[in-house]
């Protein structure tokens, strides 16, 4: 596999939003070898538990845990220190949580691994999912302004707390490295190959504008895993975030 391959594909996280284990473990034996990130969310952690993410480990895949953690700071510290004792690669808080949360996720993530002797996981913030779209933003949750500056918001806050980076659409990461950096991370799901159905995301776009907008990974589910075969689709995407100067 050549080097610019390797390096793009360790930028995909592959969402394996399945049911249960033996389904996952489906997907990792077809997509085996590939050095794309695996991300575990709720649907698939919550059946499967712990044992999954060590299997995983053991297969060679870096592992991204979403729970999107949202609680009181003394819930999150220790939900935070849990889940580095895992040895996942990334895990996530949500924004909204607010900079006492999201330091205390730092913290309890800092003392477990030194307790245990290993690194720190990376640890983003979830900032307005991408399927919420303006208006719900404004009508429903009541949240003022544009998406843009709610994000911008949360990326700041996110900063402040000394977390490393955010979960946003593509749409958003000029903007959040205008405010934060280009060193500061950032994960964006709500990625659509052309001619695949949009379902329920709002601000998407394709992976390769995704990279050409200056995303750090992009979140790939069901483009990849309700494809008729995985891998390829898989492979797929990694050639267009590599010529992504030319779609
Ligand atoms: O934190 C996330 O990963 C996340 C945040 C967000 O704003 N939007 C979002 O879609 N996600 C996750 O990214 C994945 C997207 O999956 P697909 O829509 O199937 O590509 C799902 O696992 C979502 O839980």
């Amino acid at each position: 596999m050549e080097a610019a391959y390797q390096q793009m594909a360790g930028r995909l996280m592959i969402a394996l939003d399945v049911p249960d284990a033996e389904q996952a473990r489906q997907l990792m034996r077809q997509l085996e070898g590939m050095p794309c990130y695996m991300k575990v969310g709720m649907q698939l952690f919550y059946s499967a538990g712990p044992d999954l993410i060590t299997e995983m480990k053991a297969m060679g895949y870096s592992v991204f845990l979403d729970l999107k953690m949202h609680d009181i700071p003394n819930t999150v510290r220790g939900g935070a220190g849990s889940i580095t004792r895992l040895g996942v690669d990334m895990f996530n808080v949500h924004a909204a949580g607010g900079v006492k949360m999201m330091k205390a996720a730092r913290e309890g993530a800092a003392e477990a691994a030194e307790a245990a002797g290993i690194s720190v996981p990376t640890m983003i913030a979830v900032t307005q999912l991408t399927s919420t779209d303006q208006a719900t933003m404004n009508n429903e949750i009541g949240i003022a302004g544009t998406v843009e500056e709610a994000v911008i918001r949360y990326a700041g806050l996110t900063k402040q707390a000394g977390l490393d980076g955010v979960v946003a659409s593509p749409l958003e990461v000029a903007a959040i490295q205008a405010a934060c950096g280009t060193e500061f991370i950032t994960v964006t799901p709500g990625i659509r190959p052309q001619g695949s159905e949009q379902g329920d995301q709002s601000r998407v776009t394709t992976p390769g504008q995704a990279i050409r907008g200056g995303s750090s990974y992009i979140v790939v589910g069901r483009p990849i895993t309700a494809a008729p075969r995985p891998r390829e689709a898989a492979e797929h995407i990694i050639r267009e975030m590599m010529n992504h100067d030319s779609i």
